[in-house]
């Protein structure tokens, strides 16, 4: 479906924008265009790849003119632009609204404008009973855009997204900390041994996105199973595998953080459908007889339970460094330190 077709990735410069573009690149597309703030990334991007096939597009999703400059003849959109980090949104909550929330609506309006195919918003699972800011812009942002499905014809413009857990390994998260501790023998810093994550890598979250596009529905959200486990079988895994005698020194959890994260909530999962290794939560098709929310309710809804980092399939420490050592960082890591 991408042959001869046009991508844009909001925030392209990311992570996610890489390794998307990494997956599409040598493919039958024609087109993949970066849009994000920093000049200075998408200069590096250009400068690594050398692609006739990339396209380069300086804006900001809070502008609505920059963001509908960037979308004559895009088919589809990978729409990843966000604040994410919890500490500067919680500071900075506004900013956390521009961009997440208005900046969203910004390119589904623009989208819907110049009669994108396909958007796929990206959300987090932070955004599920969220406690912080960066959670709540994202729960936000997906009502933005369930609500916003719901005004154009989906073969027209199909609005759908994703929501996915931690991302392994990514910039300033805790298994690079972990392991910068080891190699300055520092104490492994744990905040609380039975927090628990989801582990997922780079590739899963592309691999999410790209299963939304084939198979998402106007509204829904999509969720991939994941496995999890406990910070301290996490450092205990790392100290393993680079063979550390580091101590462990617990540090309590941090301001705005969870004992542990939920993919699909409690009154998603009552009409969630298991795709396999996916969760599909179908668009609400109540209408805006308003009436319907207050006379028909679910019984399911006292049941069903959550889909969350301390019921899903939990990795021990053997699992955790097998997950571990897929990674091309923890191989890196590991090479240099048996040097
Ligand atoms: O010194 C530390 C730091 C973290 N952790 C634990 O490791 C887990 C993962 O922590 P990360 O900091 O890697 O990830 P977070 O889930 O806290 O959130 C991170 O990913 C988010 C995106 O999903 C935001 O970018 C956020 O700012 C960023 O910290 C958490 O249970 C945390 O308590 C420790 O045990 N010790």
């Amino acid at each position: 479906m991408f042959e001869g077709k046009t991508l844009l990735i909001t925030g392209g410069t990311g992570s996610f924008g890489h390794a998307v573009m990494k997956r599409f690149l040598d493919t039958e597309i024609k087109e993949i265009r970066i849009f994000s703030r920093d000049e200075k990334k998408q200069d590096d991007m250009r400068k690594l790849y050398r692609s006739e096939k990339l396209k380069f597009y300086l804006g900001d999703v809070r502008d609505l003119s920059s963001v509908k400059d960037a979308m004559h003849n895009v088919d589809y959109i990978f729409h990843a632009a966000a604040l994410k980090q919890v500490p500067s949104c919680e500071f900075f909550p506004l900013e956390a609204v521009k961009t997440n929330i208005i900046g969203t609506e910004n390119v589904l309006t623009a989208s819907i404008e110049k009669g994108v195919k396909k958007v796929i918003c990206l959300s987090t699972d932070k955004a599920a009973y969220p406690i912080n800011a960066m959670g709540i812009s994202k729960a936000m942002m997906e009502k933005v855009f369930v609500a916003k499905s719901k005004t154009v014809d989906p073969e027209r413009t199909l609005i759908c997204g994703t929501r996915y857990g931690n991302v392994m390994a990514s910039r300033g998260s805790v298994i690079p900390l972990f392991i910068e501790q080891i190699k300055n023998g520092q104490p492994i810093t744990i905040t609380d041994p039975d927090m628990t994550r989801f582990l997922m890598s780079l590739e899963d979250a592309v691999e999410l996105v790209v299963f939304a596009f084939y198979n998402a529905d106007a509204g829904d959200i999509m969720v991939q199973k994941s496995p999890a486990s406990t910070i301290g079988d996490l450092a205990q895994a790392i100290k393993e595998l680079f063979n550390a005698d580091n101590e462990i020194k617990v540090i309590g959890t941090r301001h705005g953080e969870k004992l542990y994260e939920t993919l699909l909530t409690k009154e998603e999962n009552v009409d969630a459908q298991d795709l396999g290794g996916f969760y599909k939560v179908p668009v609400d098709k109540r209408d805006l007889n308003y009436d319907k929310y207050f006379v028909e309710g679910d019984e399911k809804l006292s049941t069903d339970k959550e889909y969350n980092s301390h019921n899903t399939q939990r990795l021990n420490i053997e699992e955790i460094k097998d997950k571990l050592l897929t990674l091309d960082y923890v191989q890196e890591e590991l090479k240099g330190w048996n040097l």
